[in-house]
């Protein structure tokens, strides 16, 4: 099973790390999952040896994104992120930000994509605190869940 918790993953990167397994993790909302999600998980996969995703809870999205998201519930996101052959596990986090979970499981290589700076991720901040590296994947262009969500509304 990919979708696990925090303690079940605690268990799972102490046994990868001590058999010299490169660990990444990244996080986000992956709403309505589009093909910009799909390459730049495929790309964080190929830094290491396993992917952990930190997929923010309903209610975190609602906070981030306003009280018209998640459009897909927590559980449905889970389970489409963890069908990809990318993605090793998943795990749901409550928190506004996934410092709490970067800084428990402290994986070699945090990765975010180019919509962000690694100055402005506070994630990024607490993997740097113990030697941690973070990599941006460059933007797949004109790909976003709202831009889906946009076209569906307006039907074009
Ligand atoms: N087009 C894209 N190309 C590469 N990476 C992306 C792209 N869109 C999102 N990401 C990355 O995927 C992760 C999840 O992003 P998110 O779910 O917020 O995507 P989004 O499509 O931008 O969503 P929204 O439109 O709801 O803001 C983030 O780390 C983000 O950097
Ligand atoms: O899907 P998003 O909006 O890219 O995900 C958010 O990313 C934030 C980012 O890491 C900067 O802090 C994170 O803090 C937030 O919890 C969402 O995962």
């Amino acid at each position: 099973m990919k979708i696990v918790s925090r303690e079940q993953l605690i268990d799972i990167v102490t046994k990868l790390k001590a058999a010299g397994k490169t660990v990444v993790f990244t996080n986000g909302c992956f709403d309505v999952l589009h093909v910009g999600h799909v390459r730049y998980l495929a790309a964080a996969r190929a830094l290491g040896d396993c992917l952990i995703v930190g997929l923010n809870s309903d209610d975190s999205v609602r906070g981030l994104k306003g009280p018209t998201r998640p459009v897909n519930a927590e559980c449905d996101r889970a389970e489409v992120l963890a069908a990809l052959a990318a993605v090793d596990y998943v795990v749901i986090f409550p928190e506004r930000t996934a410092e709490s979970l970067v800084a428990t499981l402290r994986p070699d290589i945090y990765v975010k994509g180019g919509d962000y700076r690694v100055e402005d991720l506070p994630e990024a901040k607490v993997a740097a605190a113990y030697g941690g590296k973070t990599v941006l994947i460059p933007e797949v262009p004109g790909r976003s869940s709202t831009k889906i969500i946009e076209k569906i509304k307006n039907n074009r």
